[in-house]
């Protein structure tokens, strides 16, 4: 009855994670640490085809999208437990779960709340060229303003704002941003959803976006949450209404859509963000795996998240 800590010593500012180790190894798991990028997935495959019962992260969200992809490689999400202890900078899923801090980690290791929950499963691919193999994610898919956008969010338009901050921002610093020429269809039909200029497509599994009146995403209902925030070349993205404007509380800026899967096609390759990875596509076709995952979860978590009064 093996129990594995797959654990990045890297994460976040490290503290946590050498806390997180003795916390381990006093009730008798097995801590495996990483010795490189990509080796968590490694540990976690090998630890999930040993027939490991359980197999906990240890790490950012980065680090559990490794581990649940190894144990998805080994075909193991069935027998497998997962978990995790948030070590990392950001530990938005596990945040989701009513996960909040690593001796609690542990706690919720013990109390065995087990919970099947979603998977998010994404494949890309450029034109014509071979596409990338299938893989699993956990948070999100993002197009647009990424990753350079959050080095200059301001924090405390970033705590009211979550992700349209980095829009405002972005906007604001780069004058330029050609906008994304994207072509979005859902269903088994591929049915038209959006066409048109944006400047971001947000493809979410276990992660909320603005405007949402919830406290966590839902991640049992075996939909995506996606939200489009058109490109307006009219806006002043300085200007005071603007979070406004882009958020569409007069219903025109912000698409947002539940669907099972859904198939992207941009006019030219643009960066995604696959859990925080990096590629550059043309193409993408993300869809849920309803319940594909074992997963243990705090006290808090709900299977259906209350509305925000
Ligand atoms: N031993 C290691 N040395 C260097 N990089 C590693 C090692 N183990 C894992 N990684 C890499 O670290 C990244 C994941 O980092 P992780 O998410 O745990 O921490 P973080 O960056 O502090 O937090 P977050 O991603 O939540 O912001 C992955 O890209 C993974 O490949």
């Amino acid at each position: 009855m093996t129990r594995v800590l797959v654990r990045n010593p890297h994460s976040g500012d490290r503290r946590q994670s050498v806390r997180a180790k003795e916390l381990a190894t006093r009730r008798g798991f097995d801590v495996r640490d990483s010795t490189a990028p990509g080796n968590t997935l490694t540990l976690a495959r090998e630890a999930a085809e040993a027939g490991a019962v359980l197999v906990v992260a240890c790490g950012g969200d980065g680090t559990l999208n490794e581990v649940v992809r190894g144990v998805d490689e080994a075909d193991c999400l069935d027998e497998t437990c997962l978990g995790v202890v948030p070590a990392g900078t950001g530990n938005d899923f596990a945040d989701n779960v009513g996960i909040t801090g690593v001796e609690q980690a542990f706690d919720v290791i013990e109390s065995g709340r087990e919970r099947r929950l979603d998977v998010g499963m994404v494949q890309t691919a450029n034109g014509d060229e071979t596409t990338d193999p299938t893989r699993p994610f956990l948070n999100s898919c993002v197009c647009g303003l990424t990753a350079e956008a959050s080095a200059r969010t301001n924090p405390d338009l970033k705590k009211r704002l979550g992700i349209v901050a980095y829009v405002l921002s972005t906007m604001q610093h780069t004058r330029q941003f050609e906008g994304l020429q994207l072509d979005v269809r859902a269903g088994p039909n591929r049915d038209p959803v959006w066409q048109g200029e944006a400047v971001m497509l947000l493809v979410g599994n276990g992660r909320r976006f603005p405007g949402e009146q919830q406290r966590q995403a839902n991640i049992e209902d075996g939909l995506l949450n996606v939200v489009i925030i058109e490109r307006v070349p009219t806006i002043d993205y300085l200007s005071k209404g603007a979070a406004d404007r882009l958020l569409g509380r007069d219903g025109t800026h912000l698409t947002r859509v539940k669907v099972p899967n859904l198939v992207v096609d941009a006019s030219k390759p643009r960066q995604f963000s696959l859990d925080g990875e990096m590629v550059e596509r043309r193409h993408l076709e993300a869809s849920s795996r309803q319940g594909a995952m074992r997963f243990l979860v705090g006290p808090t978590y709900t299977p259906v998240p209350d509305e925000l009064a």
